[in-house]
């Protein structure tokens, strides 16, 4: 909540006639969040088909969309999301950056041709908590205008240095506020970071190996070196921001699409540091990210051991020599319940998460 709003008025409508904002953001499982070009006509025909295959399919307007086709991307947009019966997959959109000459049209359109089949509109190169209340107060005239009963949700990437030093105020900017992606490639051009990928790691980011003698031959000599994580502080410092704020974190892209290993590596850390889900930007990168953001099994079946053996979740209780207490509760029960929440949508899921047995 900005310092100049009192509490009250947060969640008041910004314009008359507008829904009512919601006072918590549902968990809603996105573990994919599928991307495609909607003027691109073979992929745009390939996403009826998709409805029930992926969490989120969302059209995309900004980069990886020609100059020239931005209108048809739009307009095209609009087409698949009237004729579309989406079930229980989201439809989210990536608009134009605010400072583009697509942006104000993009929200203008897209309420006014689809916006109760939206879910969430994704911002790129949000820079402070003063993009989110210009996209706020305008997405709630425009909701007002088309009588929308259900106000629209705002997920931001995070993709220029200024966001993210701005971080938090970023997600408590709006009760509209759904979550935030990291935009690894953006990021590291405006950060002036010398990675020329879409995600991913780097060879030369690594530490090596202390030399077996302080001399020549054993700094000269083999020593093994680690690469090291890119982005564990910006996931890291995302997902507190999120967590502070009740929203969602995300990875986002990873451009290597033929290196499906590489991928879900850094799928699995983003999963392990806390966020709930991944971009895909091809349809191979959707099974690796349902792999990925569902617990497996064995996690499955761990958590429920140590719910069971916590009793009441108080005290202390050794399993295979370990300890466990409140704390390590805790972090089974996120397990648990997310386990609960996928299996809610996903019956072969909830198949392998039903035939678990507790020892
Ligand atoms: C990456 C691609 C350009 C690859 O496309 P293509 O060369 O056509 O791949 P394939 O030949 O392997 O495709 C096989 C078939 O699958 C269809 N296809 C491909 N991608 C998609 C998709 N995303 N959704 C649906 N269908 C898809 C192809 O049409 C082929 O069909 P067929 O011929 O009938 O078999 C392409 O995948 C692509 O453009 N993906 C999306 C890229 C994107 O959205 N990029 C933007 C997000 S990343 C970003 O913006 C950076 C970020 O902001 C940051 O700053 O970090
Ligand atoms: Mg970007």
């Amino acid at each position: 909540m900005p310092a100049s709003q009192s509490a009250k008025d947060f969640f008041r409508p910004l314009a008359v006639g507008a829904p009512t904002p919601l006072t918590e953001i549902p968990f809603r499982p996105s573990r994919a969040i599928h991307f495609f070009d909607p003027s691109n006509a073979k992929m745009a025909a390939k996403i009826p088909a998709m409805v029930g295959t992926v969490d989120v399919l969302l059209g995309n307007l900004e980069d990886a969309v020609k100059a020239d086709n931005k209108l048809a991307a739009r307009e095209g947009l609009i087409t698949i999301g009237r004729e579309t019966d989406f079930g229980p997959t989201q439809l989210w959109t990536r608009i134009n950056s605010l400072d583009s000459p697509w942006a104000l049209d993009d929200l203008t359109a897209l309420v006014e041709g689809i916006g109760d089949k939206l879910d969430v509109i994704m911002v790129p190169k949000v820079q402070g908590a003063e993009d989110i209340h210009y996209v706020d107060r305008l997405l709630a005239q425009l909701e007002a205008k088309a009588g929308l009963d259900r106000p629209i949700l705002v997920h931001a990437i995070l993709e220029t240095a200024r966001g993210m030093a701005n971080v938090e105020e970023i997600c408590g900017a709006s009760p509209r506020m759904q979550g935030l992606s990291l935009g690894p490639a953006d990021l590291a051009a405006d950060r002036r970071m010398k990675t020329t990928r879409v995600g991913g790691g780097h060879p030369g980011y690594l530490v090596r190996q202390d030399p077996a003698t302080g001399d020549e031959a054993g700094i000269n000599a083999a020593r093994t070196t680690y690469q090291q994580d890119l982005w564990h502080y910006t996931i890291a410092r995302m997902v507190d921001a999120c967590a502070m704020h009740g929203i969602y974190p995300y990875y986002g892209p990873f451009g290597d699409i033929a290196d499906v290993v590489a991928c879900e590596d850094q799928f699995r850390n983003a999963f392990l540091l806390g966020c709930v889900g991944t971009w895909s930007l091809h349809p191979k990168q959707i099974a690796i990210a349902h792999k990925v953001f569902s617990p497996s099994v064995e996690d499955i079946a761990h958590a429920r051991r140590v719910v069971a053996a916590m009793g009441d979740g108080t005290g202390a209780v050794m399993l295979d020599g370990k300890m466990e207490d409140d704390a390590s509760l805790k972090q089974c029960l996120v397990v648990v319940r997310l386990a609960e929440q996928l299996a809610a949508i996903d019956p072969e899921l909830k198949k392998q998460y039903d035939a678990i047995e507790v020892g």
